[in-house]
């Protein structure tokens, strides 16, 4: 890991770049792909899913029987952990529910917002170095709170053209609709223009390498929403002389360990904490199966000295990190002040790995500074709120005047007139 010592405001952007490629290094790939699987449909889905993923399928719906399968292979251990975080899951996202919002704006002129569901979402399930299946109750719980129809999932095959049991139980057990054995770009482009297999989707939902990634970016311009740019996984933690430097490391190496272009930060205001952590790193890292990833994402990964929580919180927010842990004796003053995470984990016992599973909070979240400006994945991001009014006879006296006149101003008389016949009308009864 980088040690760097008080680096200047005018070089944070600098030290704190992300190791990924960029929308530009990958757009013409995803270009090309796109575009053919809007000419040859399936047949460009089995070509790229031969090329990237090594397997050539001819049918890449997954069957029944194939999932009743699956569900005699995942162990009631992991039936019941799944059981648990399933739980948590569906009640935090429940809870988000909100009523229908209704006013009387002026006195017969009612007004109301409700929710209505996205009726076809497409969900992605990361497959490539770590099956995701915790994902799967991610999007699919959310998905079928908040009422969507048609909700379909795409994860890539392994080299046996097979899809990892855990994700066919969680999709079966969350009413996943459909599930379609494509990944990567492919999968992307299949699910924005839909195929003979595969339908399209009108929003497509979560987390990805840098390849699918930029695809949801590529599609929202295809004319399909997207939750939100969800690439690698990011960490970074603020920790004082009051952290537990073995803590630490491993919240770090936890996220370290999804992807070589995953990045991990430490920001601390203790020069013994940065050593501690340092050394634990190096002492937990050996002992990971993932070592040889980790430590790739360790070497693109920084532990930053500096001298106060005012400048660790600007520092932070110019950051903007996809998950953000405080273990700080002044947590409060960071909970309060954070204006740029996805998540934030609060105090020496919330390790980020809570919310990947359990806890209940969501983990699709935003990556490479996106937190800025997108939430990460929420009831809302599967409904729509739309908007009602009714205005009665006497709600369009009271208001029909300032239409007229607005109408009028801008130049718009056929606008006017659908107040002032109506106007006409009452006038003359
Ligand atoms: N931000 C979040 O909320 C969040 C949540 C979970 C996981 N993640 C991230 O998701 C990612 C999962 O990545 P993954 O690779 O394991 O699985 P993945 O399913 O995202 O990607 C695998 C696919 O990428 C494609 N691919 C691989 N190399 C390619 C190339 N050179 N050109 C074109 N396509 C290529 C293949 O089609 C393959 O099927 C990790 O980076 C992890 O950090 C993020
Ligand atoms: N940390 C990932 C989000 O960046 C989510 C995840 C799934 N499984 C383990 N972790
Ligand atoms: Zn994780």
């Amino acid at each position: 890991m980088n040690k760097i010592y008080n680096p200047q405001p005018e070089n944070w952007s600098e030290i704190l770049k992300r190791p990924t490629q960029s929308f530009n290094d990958i757009e013409e790939t995803v270009k090309g792909i796109f575009k053919e699987i809007q000419q040859k449909g399936d047949q460009a889905v089995i070509k790229y899913t031969s090329l990237f993923d090594g397997i050539t399928l001819d049918n890449f719906t997954v069957t029944n029987e194939e999932i009743q399968t699956a569900t005699t292979l995942v162990s009631d251990e992991l039936k019941e952990a799944i059981a648990i975080a399933k739980d948590n899951i569906f009640k935090f996202h429940n809870a988000q529910q909100t009523s229908k919002i209704e006013i009387e704006t002026t006195e017969g002129v009612q007004c109301w917002q409700e929710k209505r569901p996205i009726s076809k979402v497409g969900l992605y399930i990361p497959g490539g170095s770590a099956p995701l299946f915790s994902t799967v109750l991610m999007l699919a719980i959310p998905a079928k709170i908040a009422g969507c129809n048609d909700i379909i999932l795409c994860t890539p095959p392994n080299k046996e053209g097979k899809i990892n049991p855990a994700i066919l139980y969680a999709a079966q057990l969350c009413g996943v609709t459909k599930i379609y054995k494509t990944g990567g770009i492919q999968a992307i482009g299949a699910m924005t223009y839909g195929t003979a297999s595969i339908d399209k989707v009108y929003k497509i939902f979560g987390p990805g390498n840098q390849f699918v990634t930029v695809a949801k970016q590529f599609a929202s311009q295809q004319g399909v929403a997207i939750d939100m740019p969800a690439g690698p996984s990011e960490l970074l933690v603020f920790a004082d002389e009051t952290a537990n430097p073995s803590f630490v490391a491993s919240d770090l190496l936890s996220q370290a360990e999804h992807g070589k272009d995953s990045q991990v930060i430490l920001v601390t205001t203790s020069k013994n904490i940065l050593n501690d952590v340092e050394t634990e790193i190096y002492k937990q890292l050996e002992k990971l199966p993932r070592k040889e990833i980790a430590q790739v994402a360790i070497s693109n990964s920084n532990l930053i000295f500096v001298d106060n929580d005012t400048l660790a919180l600007d520092l932070i927010n110019e950051y903007g990190p996809e998950h953000f842990i405080i273990c700080a004796k002044n947590e409060n003053y960071f909970v309060e002040k954070i204006e740029n995470a996805g998540s934030v984990f609060i105090g020496n016992y919330t390790p980020e790995s809570a919310g990947d599973y359990a806890s209940g909070t969501n983990h699709t979240l935003p990556t490479n500074g996106y937190s800025k400006s997108y939430s990460g994945v929420n009831l809302d991001s599967f409904q729509k709120a739309m908007t009602f009014q009714k205005i009665s006879k006497k709600g369009i006296q009271n208001i029909g005047k300032s239409i007229e006149i607005m109408a009028e101003a801008e130049g718009l008389q056929a606008h006017k007139n659908a107040v002032t016949l109506r106007l006409n009308e009452l006038n003359k009864a």
